[in-house]
């Protein structure tokens, strides 16, 4: 609401309309300029249309007084004619170049800013309820800002050099034809200040609508929605998404019908008022015939430029307020993020009395916790679910920072962004991303080129995928997506695992954060994998997360969380003896194999 009332409060027409035009100079000041000089042959068209109608008229009525021949005259005519034909696509076609551009630039701003909040902002539902905001705005808006602003522009140069036509014939019919206008322009601009808090409405609904139509309609979410029988249900919710969209939309026409009918009238009035008095002006032996003619064609152009300018104001009050949102949304994070540097982990990483919450929640995810995890050691973090295992992850990744207490790399506190750069995460939920097998391993170092072929078959051949790449009908250049028919191919669960497996040993840091790593290997994988899983690591340190104590049961140390505090630590063989939590989930575990 607050964001709405600023946009409303800084939504002043002339202040949108510079900031339209602003937006779309930075685009492409080229771009800019030639919409420029087709606006001006535009209107220059139009004033030689007239005047080449008065000349044809004088030449028909009157050859003594005219200046051209009747042959002439329709010659220039017809030219003129043409060239505001042939300048209708050449504008259409510029509007659509300029419109690109400045959409491109909205994105890009709204992507450099996406990427530059940390994970803390980017999961604050203020930012991402913003971020959707600009989003949905960003896919229209930018266009109908271009062409308004245009349209604006060619309308008020149309009006201007017909208004002077009008006047030079007679300056009673200005008033007249400009009185259809001035209705007409305050309609315009107050309806298209309903449209963006109309679209602000919108927005929720239509995002839940097409979540579902997401769910309903994608490969992921097929087996399970069948097995539950629950598209009915899913639809008939798209279906109620729809009559509300509906209800808002029609409830927003019946606005737009009144202005448009309204319109309609003071137009006809108006340039019915100016025809008469033409008529009348004529009648009385103010004008002559030709002059008549000329003061026709000028108020039925001038009436078309005025439509322009009055769909020009409303575009732009619509979608401008677009360019103050983003500016707000661009301002929410800092102007720069820094870039991390890679170092080498020589005596290991410390959390000492770490404390974390997430906003809006009363108690700690983490609370006043101790571990360490050694250069080249593997350690283990396990407890129940919502323990705050992931949360300490994240911290110890650098995702987020730590409340209170710290986070030393080799003894030393170091940016943030250094540890991002010195340590690699797996999550449980990792992405499996629809590209080659070689773009889903090389992802994690999006700093190497693709071309790193001995470290991709390296990190491919230590996470126990060789046999699966040389099973893929492109190896590595396999495009991993089912959906794309027989242009890809869908791994199985604990393949992916491995590919993720290779995406962490790829990126080659010092220390490994894998939550969950074997969730999906078949008994023998598992084995294998952590029979030797010093082997696998290279001598990088790793701490694991895993609810299968087969999995952690080898790790030098382990700690168990408990309600976001570490509660035990030691050897399988120290915790075992102590006899507490872990020994106890561990023998809960165990028992439920024999
Ligand atoms: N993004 C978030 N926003 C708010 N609360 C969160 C968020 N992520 C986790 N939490 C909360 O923090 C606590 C710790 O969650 P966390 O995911 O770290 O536990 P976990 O030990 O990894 O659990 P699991 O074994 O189920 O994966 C939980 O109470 C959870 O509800």
């Amino acid at each position: 609401m607050r964001l709405l009332r600023k946009a409303k409060a800084s939504a002043s027409t002339p202040r949108l309309i510079a900031a339209a035009a602003r937006e779309v100079r930075r685009a492409d000041p080229l771009g800019t300029v030639i919409a420029w000089v087709y606006l001006l042959v535009g209107a220059t068209a139009t004033l030689g249309v007239v005047a080449t109608g008065k000349l044809t008229l004088d030449a028909l009525l009157r050859p003594e007084r005219a200046t051209f021949g009747s042959t002439l005259s329709l010659l220039l005519l017809a030219l003129t004619i043409a060239v505001c034909c042939a300048l209708g696509p050449l504008q259409t076609q510029q509007d659509r170049l300029l419109g690109e551009r400045v959409s491109q630039r909205v994105w890009d701003r709204l992507l450099d800013t996406a990427a530059r909040a940390d994970l803390v902002t980017f999961e604050s539902t203020g930012f991402a309820s913003s971020l959707e905001r600009v989003r949905q705005h960003a896919l229209r808006m930018p266009f109908t800002a271009t062409a308004s602003l245009l349209g604006l522009t060619g309308g008020l140069l149309g009006v201007a050099t017909l208004s002077a036509v009008l006047v030079s014939v007679e300056p009673l019919l200005l008033p007249i034809v400009l009185a259809a206008g001035l209705p007409a322009v305050l309609l315009s601009r107050w309806a298209g200040r309903q449209e963006f808090p109309f679209t602000h409405r919108l927005t929720p609904l239509a995002r839940r609508r097409d979540y579902l139509r997401q769910l309903l309609t994608e490969r992921p979410y097929a087996a399970e929605l069948r097995a539950f029988d629950s598209t009915g249900r899913l639809g008939d919710k798209q279906e109620d998404l729809n009559d509300d969209i509906n209800t808002g939309l029609f409830g927003e026409f019946r606005h737009r019908r009144l202005v448009a009918a309204i319109t309609t009238v003071g137009v006809t009035v108006a340039l019915g008022g100016a025809l008469l008095s033409i008529v009348e002006l004529l009648r009385r032996g103010r004008i002559g015939l030709p002059e008549a003619g000329a003061a026709v064609i000028a108020a039925r152009l001038l009436v078309g430029r005025l439509d322009t300018l009055v769909t020009g104001i409303g575009g732009l009050v619509e979608s401008a307020p677009l360019f103050a949102e983003l500016d707000r949304f661009v301002a929410s994070v800092p102007a720069t993020t820094p870039t991390g540097r890679k170092r080498t982990l020589t005596e290991g990483i410390a959390l000492s009395d770490v404390t974390f919450s997430y906003p809006g929640q009363d108690r700690p995810a983490v609370d006043g916790v101790d571990i360490r995890v050694g250069a080249g050691e593997v350690v283990a973090l396990v407890g129940e679910n919502g323990a705050g295992k992931t949360t300490l992850a994240k911290i110890a990744a650098g995702l987020y920072a730590p409340d209170t207490g710290s986070r030393r790399w080799d003894g030393s506190v170091v940016p943030a962004a250094d540890v991002r750069a010195s340590v690699t995460v797996i999550f449980q939920d990792f992405v499996r991303y629809r590209l080659t097998l070689r773009d889903n391993i090389v992802i994690s170092d999006g700093h190497r080129g693709a071309d790193e072929d001995h470290d991709v078959e390296e990190a491919a051949k230590r996470a126990g995928l060789s046999g699966v790449t040389r099973e893929l009908p492109e190896g590595l250049e396999t495009m991993l997506d089912g959906q794309l028919g027989r242009e890809g191919v869908d791994l199985s669960a604990g393949q992916w695992q491995r590919v993720v497996l290779a995406r962490a040993l790829y990126r080659d840091t010092g220390l490994l954060v894998l939550d969950e790593p074997a969730a999906s290997l078949d008994p023998r994988s598992e084995y294998e994998l952590f029979a030797d899983v010093r082997a696998m690591l290279g001598g990088r340190a790793a701490l694991l997360i895993s609810h299968r104590f087969s999995s952690t049961r080898l790790a030098d140390r382990i700690y168990v969380l408990d309600a976001g505090r570490v509660v035990e630590c030691g050897t399988h063989d120290e915790l075992m003896a102590r006899a507490g939590q872990y020994a106890e989930l561990f023998k809960l575990q165990s028992a439920a194999y024999r």
